[in-house]
């Protein structure tokens, strides 16, 4: 895989996704992998149709990269949606590898949040003492209309957090409003980065972000340390960059 920032059509997430899941696989035994909400579970959904033979899903570990502060039967869950979309339909995914809140957190967001960070903590086998920060093979996230990405929005504190890797959030501007999000130390320190973005709805903000490189979009300052960070769009997502899709 080459690095620096590529532009790719989003019909090749599939074998992305293999590609990257097996050298995990083949390095470590396992495949770390955070994923987003919104559109992303039916866009998984897709890629994993198209290789399903190929896919070893027993040994993929997810997290969540945000989650809304909701119980799992909620439409507003992040793990409901992927749930639906992806586990019920993918039997070889352990339930014990995906990795979910704590539902009796959900109205106490700092908990929740210190929880979830301990889980990842615990799932790397590192000690949570400020000496190393854990890095997820793959971390797959949205991009809102508005810039945002996991739950980090424009001109939000969360967008300055340097301690907290996982951290609550109970003013978001899209609903609902308490979340937990990963935070820019620990996105950046993933092996691998993906956004995966599409529709017309996302053209111009892509083009700020990935053309004119405008940092007050947090997603433009998703810049991981390893330098791999891949962007899958779909032709109406690119239709305003210089070389569309
Ligand atoms: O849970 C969430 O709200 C998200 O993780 C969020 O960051 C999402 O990925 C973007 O808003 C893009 O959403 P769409 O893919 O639906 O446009």
């Amino acid at each position: 895989m080459s690095k620096g920032t590529e532009v790719i059509s989003v019909s090749a997430l599939s074998e992305f996704l293999l590609e990257i899941s097996e050298s995990s696989i083949s390095n470590n035994g396992v495949f770390n992998l955070a994923i987003s909400g919104g559109s992303m579970s039916k866009l998984l959904k897709e890629a994993f149709k198209k290789n399903e033979a190929s896919f070893d899903f027993s040994k993929w570990i997810i997290f969540f990269a945000d989650e809304r502060l909701v119980k799992f039967d909620n439409k507003d869950s992040n793990f409901n949606a992927s749930n639906e979309e992806i586990f019920k339909n993918f039997k070889s995914f352990k339930p014990e590898n995906i990795k979910k809140i704590d539902q009796n957190l959900i109205k106490n967001p700092k908990e929740c949040a210190v929880n979830y960070q301990e889980q990842i903590f615990n799932n790397f086998k590192l000690k949570n003492d400020g000496s190393e920060i854990p890095s997820f093979d793959l971390i797959l996230l949205g991009l809102g209309p508005d810039g945002h990405t996991a739950s980090l929005f424009p001109n939000h504190p969360l967008l300055n957090e340097i301690k907290l890797l996982v951290a609550p959030i109970t003013d978001s501007p899209k609903p609902p409003p308490c979340r937990i999000s990963f935070t820019y130390p620990l996105i950046n320190n993933a092996k691998v980065v993906a956004f995966i973005s599409t529709g017309e709805s996302k053209a111009e903000v892509l083009k700020k972000i990935l053309e004119l490189k405008d940092l007050s979009f947090p997603a433009t300052r998703v810049t991981p340390l390893s330098k791999q960070l891949f962007w899958f769009l779909d032709t109406p997502a690119s239709s305003k960059l210089k070389s569309p899709i």
